[in-house]
């Protein structure tokens, strides 16, 4: 099952639709793996009971492809690429490795943003158009995505901002409402999780669940809180 069909089931079922990310380092926070496998916290996030994996292959964020290979071959869950995606090349190369899913960022593919969408959607993939203003939010309303990403900080500056929920608040409604709408980052307590899904559908959560003493714990208590 693609991502947002899985976001939809989870939320059909009363649980919170959450996509974990599997992040080993940010500029902001440095190193957040400490030394642990991606595929432990990846087995972890599953039995959380999450809708999905997102993982950054990204060089900024010390990730690589090959360890998104490992994830996509070791897990059932809908797995996100996220990457700084400007080529239809690595679009090709996400839908061969068997990921679910594709961020495309707007900040980045600005009016090409629909094109790119329409060419992961032709290599059978979920896309996550991310926004983080109201005329980003327009250009991403004019694609075909299937889902919309509010990034609550600052992807321009590595995400070194302080973003939270507030940003997912105050664009929502500038956000088609036919797509599947996910909050994206800054994303560090329960109450944070409710106020995004007041109006998103789903929350992306990767520092905090990184930083997590009892990881398995923290999560399952955001994809449970309010059953
Ligand atoms: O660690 P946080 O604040 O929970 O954020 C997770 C995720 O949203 C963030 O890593 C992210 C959102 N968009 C990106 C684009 C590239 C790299 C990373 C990202």
């Amino acid at each position: 099952m693609n991502l947002s069909n899985m976001v939809k089931l989870r939320k059909k079922e009363g649980a919170n639709p959450v996509i974990a990310e599997i992040k080993v380092y940010s500029p902001k926070h440095g190193d957040l793996l400490r030394g642990r496998d991606p595929l432990d916290i990846l087995r972890i996030y599953e039995r959380s009971g999450v809708a999905g994996i997102s993982y950054i292959t990204a060089n900024e964020f010390k990730g690589n492809f090959d360890t998104l290979r490992q994830i996509c071959n070791e897990t059932d869950l809908p797995v996100l690429r996220k990457d700084f995606i400007t080529s239809k090349g690595e679009i090709e190369r996400t839908a061969e490795v068997g990921a679910s899913a594709i961020l495309l960022i707007t900040r980045i593919l600005g009016e090409k943003t629909a094109e790119f969408v329409d060419y992961a959607l032709d290599h059978g993939l979920d896309t996550l158009v991310e926004v983080h203003s109201i005329e980003e939010a327009r250009i991403a309303n004019e694609t075909n995505t299937t889902m919309i990403g509010i990034n609550n900080r600052d992807i321009a500056i590595l995400e070194r901002d302080d973003g939270n929920v507030e940003l997912t608040e105050r664009l929502c409604r500038h956000v088609r409402g036919d797509v599947v709408r996910v909050s994206e980052s800054g994303i560090r307590s329960i109450d944070d999780l409710k106020r995004a899904l007041k109006c998103a559908d789903a929350a992306l959560i990767g520092t905090a669940f990184m930083m997590a003493e009892n990881t398995e714990e923290f999560v399952r208590a955001f994809v449970e809180a309010g059953r």
